[in-house]
């Protein structure tokens, strides 16, 4: 995408749309969002969306898909296919396919019957980042039928540059290839990660883990419960989430997870009785090894517990919403090994996949946008929330990649 085919893009704006000029900033320009020209973190005034777009990261089906899919990932990096091939091993090992798809197309059909269920009356178009179906065909097919104002849900319940500005900025990206920059506006939920329907298959796998290695007899300080995420450089985590909330080493996205998982253990200890002790650790670091990333590796830590007097692990995927490829092969497969390695006994808890709970929470996300609920009345079991729904300027930027616009945000 050239600088030069973003000189002249339609900014809509709770007057109208409009076309602004770039104000002499480089490749500055804003996808404002429609309701956030006064610019609040918490839109309080209803919208009237036409659909929903449902952003999925995408994933191969197949051996052909599998280099091409990471050329797309990895797009304007330029990595060889020699490097890419070494990073395929994990997809070529299911086949060449990654269940991610699947899961997204059970998502929006799981979303359709609720939505039926509750009588509101959205489509929902499902595009990913990068594989097919693409978002560009999800938001051309919305705007041939007309769904022009889009409020979009990314499989992903966090703030950072991968995990919440990487799909705006596809938005925005999206919004100039398709020249549907002047009719279409994407809006986007707030990041979810403490919405109760999302946190509650957490709660209830840590519960029966916990219950599952109590009842075998073991102490509290003997089971060790480990929430994993995705890792990321220390850079972006540093650029997660608004500058200006100071949220320490980690940013937002370290504070996030950090706060889930307290919430996680509270609520088990409650039933339960007892308090058995957690960590936060990050999985599937790439990179290299000269960049800081977060830290601790899962499979560090757990190759630690067995000194700690530690007998059985409760491995959480609190980063992920279904049982993609790094759950599969980062979680399932190795991090399992290396507590088999170790010696513990090892669970690893569901993901929220097409949970109804889950489900029929990011309806009700969707549903708080359409109303305009006030923020006191928005449900968020953390203190963090409710987050943004429209992002700050420069939230989650990406200094190694450099600016590039996005959607669903304030201009700058
Ligand atoms: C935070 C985060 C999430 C969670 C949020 C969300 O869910 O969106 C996530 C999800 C996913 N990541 C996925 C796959 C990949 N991620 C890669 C690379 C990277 N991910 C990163 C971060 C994240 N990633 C980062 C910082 C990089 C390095 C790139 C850079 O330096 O900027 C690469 C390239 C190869 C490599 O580098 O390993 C692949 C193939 C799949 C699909 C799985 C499937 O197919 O089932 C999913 C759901
Ligand atoms: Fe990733």
């Amino acid at each position: 995408m050239s600088a030069s085919g973003l000189d002249r893009v339609a900014v809509p704006s709770a007057a109208g749309p409009e076309t602004v000029d770039e104000a002499g900033c480089g490749a500055r320009v804003p996808f404002a969002s429609p309701a956030a020209a006064d610019g609040p973190e918490h839109v309080e005034t209803p919208v009237d969306y036409d659909a929903i777009l449902l952003a999925g990261f995408g994933g191969p089906e197949g051996q052909d898909d599998v280099i091409p899919f990471l050329r797309n990932v990895t797009r304007g990096r330029g990595i060889p296919d020699e490097r890419l091939e070494e990073v395929a091993h994990h997809y070529r090992a299911f086949g060449g396919v990654s269940p991610i798809n699947e899961h997204n197309r059970q998502l929006k059909a799981a979303l359709e019957a609720e939505l039926a269920r509750r009588g509101i009356d959205l489509p929902v178009y499902w595009g990913n980042r990068n594989w097919a179906p693409y978002l560009e065909e999800a938001v051309t097919q919305a705007a041939d039928a007309g769904d022009t104002t889009l409020i979009a849900i990314a499989t992903s319940a966090y703030s950072s540059f991968s995990s919440c500005r990487q799909y705006r900025e596809d938005f925005a990206r999206v919004l100039t290839s398709t020249g549907l920059g002047d009719r279409v506006t994407i809006d986007k939920v707030r990041p979810f990660f403490d919405h109760p329907g999302f946190v509650h298959t957490f709660v209830e796998g840590v519960n029966d883990g916990v219950a599952g290695f109590l009842g075998r007899g073991l102490a509290p300080e003997e089971i060790r419960v480990l929430f994993s995420t995705h890792s990321i450089p220390m850079t972006d985590a540093e650029r997660s989430g608004p500058s200006s909330l100071g949220l320490g080493d980690g940013g937002a996205y370290a504070a996030q997870h950090l706060a889930v998982g307290a919430h996680v253990m509270r609520r088990v200890a409650e039933r339960q009785g007892v308090e058995v002790p957690w960590d936060l650790v990050y999985q599937s670091r790439s990179g290299p090894p000269s960049q800081p990333w977060l830290e601790p590796d899962i499979n560090d830590a757990i190759e630690q517990l067995p000194g700690a007097g530690v007998k059985a692990v409760v491995i959480v995927p609190l980063g992920f919403v279904s049982d993609h490829m790094e759950v599969l092969w980062d979680l399932d497969t190795e991090a399992l090994e290396a507590a088999e390695e170790a010696g513990l006994a090892a669970v690893r808890t569901p993901t929220p996949g097409v949970d109804p709970t889950y489900v029929s929470g990011l309806v009700d996300l969707v549903v708080e946008r359409l109303e305009g609920t006030p923020a006191a009345r928005r449900q968020a079991l953390t203190a963090l929330g409710p987050w943004y729904d429209v992002c700050r300027p420069g939230c989650c930027e990406n200094v190694r990649a450099g600016f590039k616009p996005a959607a669903a945000g304030l201009a700058p």
